[in-house]
């Protein structure tokens, strides 16, 4: 399976998200993902689920909504309105991670749960059966621009390994601090999802740099 490119609108300008999500139409990424912090769960506010609904017009592309909130279950049907293509939360955040997983894919949106750096991958076993992928943070959430955690890459390689094993399906997407050097030791323990925010849109030349990434 060939590594998929999800530039983060995060590291973006705020004062003109439609265009920057316009831009990114322009490049091969094949999925634009959309960090949602309610400054509870982490300290920054970004945007809502209208946001979303907004930005939907500017790209076909997927919208992998990652949700940095403290009750999830009460956004999570505002985003499915909004349009994304795939929600994921964090386990750290959620009361009830499996009954949430199954609302989600019952709407038939993709259903991630997602890993802080000191969350270990065994707190996300049982839930394996139902995700359809698992985001591992690999840097503390709430900021762009921060340096990979490599140590992240033992619960990525726990996960691939525990894929195979079992014979299941859920793809792994890694977030924070990718860059050409950091994507290429994430390939390596298994990652199919790539999530990149300044290492793509703070250059000039972006599909040039997804193409880097991609290796
Ligand atoms: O979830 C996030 C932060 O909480 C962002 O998606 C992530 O930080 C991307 O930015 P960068 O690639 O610049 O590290
Ligand atoms: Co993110």
């Amino acid at each position: 399976m060939s590594i998929k490119i999800a530039p983060s609108i995060l590291a973006g300008t705020f004062e003109n998200l439609g265009a920057v999500v316009e831009k990114i139409e322009q490049t091969n990424a094949e999925v634009i993902h959309i960090d949602v912090m309610d400054g509870q769960f982490v300290p920054p506010i970004t945007f809502g689920s209208q946001m979303v609904q907004s930005l939907r017009a500017y790209s076909k592309k997927r919208f992998d909504v990652h949700l940095m909130v403290q009750n999830p279950e009460q956004q999570i049907p505002l985003f499915i309105h909004a349009g994304a293509d795939m929600i994921s939360f964090h386990v750290e955040a959620s009361r009830h991670p499996h009954r949430l997983l199954q609302q989600i894919k019952q709407s038939g949106v993709k259903a991630g749960i997602v890993l802080n750096p000191g969350t270990s991958a065994f707190s996300v076993a049982p839930l394996l059966n139902e995700v359809d992928y698992v985001l591992q943070m690999s840097v503390n959430p709430g900021f762009g621009g921060q340096a990979f955690i490599p140590e992240v890459l033992k619960n990525v390689e726990q996960l691939a390994k525990w894929r195979k094993e079992e014979h299941l399906t859920f793809e792994i997407e890694i977030d924070g601090g990718v860059n050409e050097e950091t994507a290429f030791l994430c390939k390596q323990a298994g990652v199919d999802i790539l999530v990149a925010g300044s290492a793509v849109l703070g250059t000039n030349d972006w599909q040039k740099a997804i193409d880097k990434l991609r290796g």
